[in-house]
């Protein structure tokens, strides 16, 4: 509404609520007030991205028509809906993350969601990746969707979710036919122009197709525009990629912390990439390791050439002049660019064929291939920097953007509006010397226009061309044809200037999106040249290592350290070594509290987290095997939001392990069982860690019960590894340094004092742990299993392991005989007989 966008009725008072603004009213319907609130449209961007993150839509009607032409209200239409999926525009967008949209769809008995295969889409409109893959079960659901963490969720009104997943801001529930596959094949093929979808590598698959053709649908729908920047569809497999579930996502604290911030971050460590669009791809890269060690190895040579040529190649300045280029192509395809988007695109191309030139020298293939898709487009360069004044507005809107000499009708009508009384002067004098009446003069007034005004005295002195306009009391005006037609531009050259510039920026438009397949491969290729130019200063500025990425079984790490504690602690890190291989697979580790347990598991998960992406890592050599996954069973925390307690989550954790880890997979188990009592919690660690001892998973194994020591004494794999600390005048000094063998105690008490516990409360426990040790020990010497034993908080060296005791199993006469048995050597007359046997040994 003029220079004001405004809501009504209930969108009013929603509005006013939402961004704190006067609710107020105009006119009336029904005889009641109408609600209305407005905000000025040159800071409308704020405002949208304050509802956007209150995650609802916006619909954004402009108007159409020209104010004071026809009668009746100026026509306003719909031009654009903003939802929290659907973003492009700079100001609305966190400009280092995905913003994606995600559309879910299950095929399958709906009462198993453990059984239905999982069709899953997502869009990053902003830059154009769409992407499809099918997972099976609700739980490798859970997984993709925390990876995806959509901000706009499209879910049949049917399906049921998740509960986490139900209270997502950005859930939107479509009609279940919205999902049909037939209608979803169709509509890609339409968008992307083919006849069918197998060059995608997509005709096997089902509800993944059928949650694309949804999602494709909201997003044409809401953009109201075509999607030129949608060109192809990826497919995802999962056995392509190094699995993360969502708890070790968030264990391993890869871009947010466990309290929910940036800080203390991999992701914080690792991120100097010189583009937002680098810095978005490395984290996909992060959340998506890849399996496959053809691409990983490509990635590590670039790195090292790059490294090598660090401080020769300094790319660093290029890459930053690049800017966001992938999204802004986007703005460009949905014809939503600004002219700054326009300015930085110029830019970026000019800065191009010195980037180019630059790498050109390397050797390494992928920045081979990376050279050759970066297209300067020298003449589009040209034709931009021609068109584009130097710092052009923010908004076309009011023009000023197209340069002088790039356009000669659009000069000539600037010309009109700025010298038009240069233009008038010189008419003056050229008719003076023509008519010779010295009395003649060329004016403008706003009721008549433009005029050449001669005295009465002179007047019929008037040439016959000039045609009489207005008869004044002492002089007569007129107007000629050369002025009328200086009238017509002059007075309509303002609008027609704007008019015409507007036209030239649809033009310039449309040449770019001629471009935009070769536009969008370029960003693409930036995008990657600055994150292994990143990783590559990463690996040199932290002193990183590139670790040997091999088919062979096993895990190697000298000098290991946490990318991330290292940064932090004020002492000097510790590096520790980490030795797996196919005779060791699991390591027990104790320790007292505070002694590098938890950094120490979590290095060794970053550690080959960051191979996988192709990263070097923070250690000194590393030699890594094939993984299939991580798992992190870490840290306790309620999630109250589902109705879990704390030993709920961490049971679910563990059951999740124990159900799919392989040999293959890395898992870190961090004081299992210490969610309930000493001996429940003891028993589930222990069979916890035999399983996974069967499954040959590589294991490290955190635990404060000290009895799971005994574990490697029966099973081979099994080694353990302790955090020492050793006490001084009082002082608990942590070593930090994982020494063999398991550790001898475990300080709680000094660790408890040093957090600041009191010491009359500190004395008594001293006192307590006394009588608990004393009574341990007799249980022990009556070798009998001690109920009243409720926590082994210290153990001396030379005590016996209690779980001796506890997971003795008493004799019984059936035992015996059965011990005594050969199976093998019993007719079945024998064998029955038996049975009849023991059943009455049993019975009686
Ligand atoms: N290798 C190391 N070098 C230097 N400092 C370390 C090292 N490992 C751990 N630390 C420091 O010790 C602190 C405690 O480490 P961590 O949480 O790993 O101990 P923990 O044994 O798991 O303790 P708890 O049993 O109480 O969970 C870290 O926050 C860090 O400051």
């Amino acid at each position: 509404m003029g220079d004001f966008y405004e809501l009504f009725f209930e969108d009013a008072k929603e509005g006013a609520r939402l961004l704190d603004i006067t609710l107020t009213q105009r006119g009336s319907s029904d005889g009641n007030p109408i609600p209305m609130a407005g905000i000025p449209y040159h800071s409308a961007d704020g405002y949208l991205a304050r509802l956007v993150k209150a995650g609802q839509s916006v619909a954004i009607c402009e108007q159409v028509g020209q104010a004071g032409e026809g009668k009746g209200p100026v026509e306003r239409k719909v031009v654009r809906i903003i939802t929290p999926g659907t973003l492009t525009d700079e100001a609305l967008m966190d400009e280092r993350r995905d913003n994606l949209l995600v559309a879910i769809y299950p095929q399958g008995d709906a009462s198993k969601p453990e059984e239905a295969l999982w069709g899953v889409a997502n869009l990053d409109l902003a830059s154009g990746r769409f992407v499809v893959a099918e997972v099976v079960g609700q739980t490798q659901l859970e997984t993709t969707l925390a990876r995806l963490a959509p901000s706009e969720l499209l879910v049949g009104e049917l399906t049921q979710l998740p509960a986490e997943w139900e209270n997502l801001k950005g859930l939107r529930r479509i009609p279940p036919w919205q999902f049909d596959k037939q209608t979803a094949v169709r509509k890609l093929c339409q968008q992307f122009a083919v006849q069918d979808l197998r060059g995608f590598g997509c005709d096997e698959l089902n509800p993944a197709i059928a949650a694309a053709g949804a999602l494709l649908d909201y997003v044409q729908e809401t953009q109201k525009s075509a999607l030129p920047h949608l060109r192809s569809l990826l497919v995802e497999n999962e056995d392509e990629a190094l699995l993360l579930d969502a708890a070790s996502r968030r264990n391993l604290e890869l871009d947010t912390n466990l309290s929910g911030g940036q800080t203390h971050t991999l992701m914080e460590v690792l991120d100097a990439t010189a583009t937002p669009m680098g810095s978005r791809l490395l984290r996909r890269w992060l959340h998506r390791p890849l399996r496959n060690l053809a691409v990983l190895q490509k990635r590590q040579t670039a790195l090292q050439e790059l490294q090598a040529n660090l401080f020769e190649l300094e790319l660093d300045s290029n890459l930053k002049s690049v800017g966001d280029l992938e999204r802004i192509l986007s703005r460009i395809a949905l014809r939503s660019a600004r002219p700054r988007d326009l300015a930085k695109l110029k830019d970026a191309l000019l800065g191009l064929p010195e980037l180019k030139q630059k790498i050109s020298p390397l050797k390494a293939p992928l920045l081979k291939t990376i050279n050759q898709q970066l297209a300067p487009l020298p003449e589009l360069a040209d034709q931009l920097a021609r068109a584009l004044i130097e710092n052009p507005p923010v908004v076309i809107r009011d023009g000023g953007v197209i340069a002088s000499g790039y356009d000669v009708e659009l000069d000539e009508l600037r010309d009109l509006r700025e010298n038009a009384g240069g233009f008038l002067l010189k008419l003056e004098e050229q008719e003076k010397e023509r008519t010779g009446l010295s009395t003649l003069k060329v004016g403008y007034n706003r009721v008549h226009g433009y005029f050449i005004e001669i005295s009465r005295a002179q007047s019929d002195k008037a040439p016959v061309e000039y045609q009489r306009r207005q008869t004044l009391k002492n002089a007569e005006r007129f107007i000629t044809p050369e002025l009328k037609v200086f009238e017509d531009k002059a007075l309509s050259s303002q609008s027609r200037a704007l008019s015409r510039e507007k036209q030239l920026y649809e033009e310039l438009l449309d040449v770019l999106n001629e471009n935009l397949a070769s536009l969008q491969q370029t960003a693409m290729a930036l995008a990657e040249l600055d994150v292994l130019h990143n990783l590559a200063e990463r690996a040199e500025t932290l002193c990183w290592c590139v670790p040997e990425l091999s088919t062979q079984e096993g895990i190697a790490i000298t000098a290991g350290r946490h990318p991330v504690v290292e940064q932090v602690v004020t002492d000097p890190f510790v590096a520790n070594d980490l030795n797996f291989d196919p005779a060791t697979r699991m390591l027990v580790i104790t320790g007292p509290n505070m002694g590098g347990k938890s950094t120490f598991m979590r290095q060794v998960a970053l550690i080959v987290l960051l191979a996988y992406i192709g990263s070097a890592v923070p250690a000194d050599a590393a030699q890594i095997g094939p993984i299939d996954r991580i798992f992190t069973r870490i840290g306790a925390s309620d999630d109250l939001a589902s109705g879990r307690s704390t030993f709920m989550v961490e049971m679910t954790e563990t059951a999740n392990i124990l159900h799919n880890a392989t040999s293959q997979s890395l898992v870190l188990m961090d004081e299992v069982g210490r969610g309930t009592s000493t001996f429940d919690g003891l028993s589930l660690a222990w069979a916890s860690a035999e399983e996974l001892a069967a499954l040959g998973a590589w294991t490290l194994f955190a635990t404060h019960y000290f009895e799971l020591t005994s574990l490697a004494d029966d099973l081979p794999q099994v080694a353990n590894v302790h955090l020492s600390a050793s006490e001084q005048d009082d002082y608990l000094v942590f070593m930090h340094k994982v020494e063999a063998g398991p550790a001898s105690q475990s300080y709680g008490l000094q660790v408890a004092r040093l957090a600041g516990v009191p010491n009359n409360v500190i004395a008594r426990a001293q006192q307590k742990l006394k009588d608990l040790e004393a009574l341990e020990t007799q249980a022990a010497s009556q070798q009998v299993p001690s109920q009243q034993v409720k926590e082994p908080i210290t153990r001396q060296a030379n005590l016996p392991p209690l779980q001796a005791d506890m997971f003795a199993v008493e004799s019984h006469p059936l035992l015996d005989e059965l011990r005594k048995i050969t199976p093998d050597d019993l007719t079945p007359k024998q064998a029955l007989d038996l049975l009849y046997s023991f059943k009455k040994l049993v019975d009686d």
